[in-house]
């Protein structure tokens, strides 16, 4: 059975070790180019900060539905913040079997993006219930979001762009979203058509996701769908629709999807690092193009798409919670 790609990455964190980060760009390009996705290690995230992410966010989901509740997305408005019970997400368009919280890039009201009215920014909302959470969820941001912006140095050197290259045109102020995912343990008569997550493509340029020990995440391989277990310390890493557009095709964007039958509550923990919300995203120059949808999972092809990332994440958005759009949009 095919298994995906373990990558060690720590030669991204050092400048100097140029055949280092050679090596880790090549490897980077041979996993995108047949999968769109890897496993890595070396992403300078230690175990205990994973075990204490985990722990307290089993401690969030087992809080009471209505102390979950008191931070309630509809509370979240357009900064899109906040709870979602079962069912509240339509990832393909049937309501799927997670629970979550939705995170991201902590802003002030005061920000310039908050005061612009900004789709997607704002402040997190945390429960009162459980500070903890607060300082572990933020432990790990701060460290997924270093790695993502150190990996993002390896695409650059394997497409023989500049190291800074996505950093000076996308990702100077990043679109960085962070969720914490929950699907509860599924009974034997549960209906075999309802995914913990159906078929997708993420959004933007990179999502890294640590995964408790149970599994469940599905990939879609050239030879048909694989699983992607769990290996302890390790995330794993896939690469969003914006990246797939920038290389022309180069690179894929990979359907995934989950399901969890291992009989226990099963958490995930993906954190997108994608373009600035303004960044225009045409193919990068010199990079072949291909076009058509190839078959993708919703028909569409990224590669018709012109305008701003935010303009591209709002779609989806707007597909995914139907419900919350019009309250929080307009
Ligand atoms: O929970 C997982 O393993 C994957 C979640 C996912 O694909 C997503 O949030 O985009
Ligand atoms: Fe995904």
């Amino acid at each position: 059975m095919a298994t995906l790609p373990v990558i060690e990455m720590s030669p991204l964190f050092d400048r100097v070790d140029a055949v280092g980060r050679a090596r880790v760009a090549g490897e980077i390009a041979r996993a995108c180019e047949a999968h769109g996705f890897f496993y890595l290690t070396g992403h300078g995230i230690d175990l205990a900060t994973l075990a204490d992410l985990e722990a307290q966010s089993r401690r969030f989901f087992a809080l009471p539905e209505e102390e979950k509740l008191r931070i309630d997305m509809a509370r979240g408005g357009r900064a899109w913040r906040g709870y979602f019970p079962v069912g509240g997400e339509l990832t393909s368009g049937a309501p799927d079997q997670k629970e979550g919280l939705y995170l991201g890039t902590d802003l002030a009201a005061d920000h310039r993006r908050v005061q612009a009215r900004m789709p997607l920014h704002g402040a997190n909302l945390w429960p009162p219930a459980l500070p903890e959470l607060k300082v572990a969820a933020e432990a790990y941001m701060a460290g997924a979001t270093r790695a993502a912006a150190a990996l993002m140095e390896g695409f650059s050197i394997s497409l023989s762009l500049p190291d800074n290259y996505f950093r000076d045109a996308y990702t100077t102020e990043p679109t960085v979203l962070f969720r914490i995912f929950n699907y509860p343990a599924q009974g034997l008569g549960a209906d075999a058509g309802s995914w913990g997550v159906g078929e997708h493509t993420d959004y933007g340029l990179l999502t890294l996701l640590a995964q408790d020990r149970f599994g469940g995440l599905q990939v879609k391989a050239p030879g048909g769908w694989i699983e992607a277990p769990p290996i302890e310390g390790a995330l794993v890493c896939n690469i969003g629709d914006m990246l797939e557009r920038l290389t022309g095709g180069r690179y894929r964007s990979t359907p995934h999807r989950v399901r969890n039958v291992s009989g226990h509550d099963r958490l995930s923990f993906p954190l997108f690092f994608d373009p600035d919300f303004n960044a225009r995203m045409a193919p990068l120059p010199g990079v072949a193009i291909t076009t058509g949808a190839d078959g993708r999972w919703d028909g569409a092809s990224v590669h018709d798409f012109d305008g701003t990332y935010g303009d591209y994440l709002l779609s989806k958005v707007a597909k995914v919670f139907p419900n919350l759009v019009d309250e929080a949009l307009t």
